[in-house]
């Protein structure tokens, strides 16, 4: 089953953000989103998980058209997400972060307490468990936030800048686990990052926008000698 954008476009009020962007993930593969700021990468995994609806184009889960969803069923169907911000329950504790979020996908109290517990031991952040979230560094809010993600087990995990502020040593720990995802979750992950280096080394394809088109998809090497590429976006980068 994939997850899929077919001709993709969103305008508002007369700026196109996106335009004609068609991409997909399967389960178990890690798809990196890359592009200046203002690319249209957020829109696009707003499109991917129903908080935002297409101008023109579909987005299909496997043979399913999801233009009638609202955005709860995307959820519901297995397609998770996390925010740049990182959208945490400031009063709540850690814990019950993940609970609420297990509750809301149907898990009782009980069986989302038991659930919680272990995405957080996954996660590394265990230790935090009876923490108010408003209490966090933002490093750990980003663990938080994956751990609600991963909650139930979705087919597939978008997330929209994990690592953003973080140090080299911080984004290279949380980057070791998102390469996990796919083997311990089951999950696809598409991963918006601005570091290219780690987006290179992480990700089996990249989808390159720029101006809310498609400037390159690939593998990593397609991606690093794509000459539309290098002089609009990696420059010295890649060489
Ligand atoms: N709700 C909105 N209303 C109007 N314009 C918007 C809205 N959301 C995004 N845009 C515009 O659409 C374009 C694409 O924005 P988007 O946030 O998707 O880019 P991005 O690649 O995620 O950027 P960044 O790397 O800065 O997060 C930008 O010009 C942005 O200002």
């Amino acid at each position: 089953m994939r997850l899929a954008t077919e001709a993709v476009s969103v305008s508002f009020e007369g700026l196109r953000a996106l335009s004609d962007v068609t991409l997909s993930i399967g389960k178990g593969e890690i798809i990196g989103l890359i592009g200046p700021n203002g690319a249209g990468k957020t829109t696009l995994v707003n499109c991917l998980t129903g908080f935002q609806k297409p101008s023109a184009g579909r987005v299909t889960l496997g043979i399913r058209d999801t233009a009638q969803w609202k955005t709860a069923k995307f959820r519901q169907a297995g397609i998770a997400r996390t925010f740049q911000g990182g959208r945490l329950f400031r009063d709540m504790t850690v814990q019950q972060n993940v609970e609420v979020t297990a509750v809301a996908l149907g898990l009782s109290r009980r069986a989302a307490a038991h659930e919680a517990a272990l995405l957080l031991d996954w996660m590394g952040i265990g230790h935090l468990r009876g923490q108010l979230a408003s209490t966090l560094p933002y490093t750990d809010e980003r663990r938080v936030a994956i751990a609600r993600g991963l909650v139930r087990s979705p087919d597939f995990l978008l997330l929209d800048e994990p690592a953003a502020g973080m140090s080299d040593h911080e984004c290279e720990e949380l980057m070791s686990l998102v390469r996990s995802i796919p083997k311990d979750h089951g999950c696809g992950v598409l991963l918006i990052e601005h570091n290219v280096a780690v987006v290179l080394g992480l990700c089996a394809r990249i989808h390159v926008l720029d101006g809310g088109r498609t400037l390159a998809e690939g593998t990593p090497a397609d991606v690093r000698s794509n000459k539309s590429v290098i002089s609009a976006y990696l420059g010295a980068e890649a060489e």
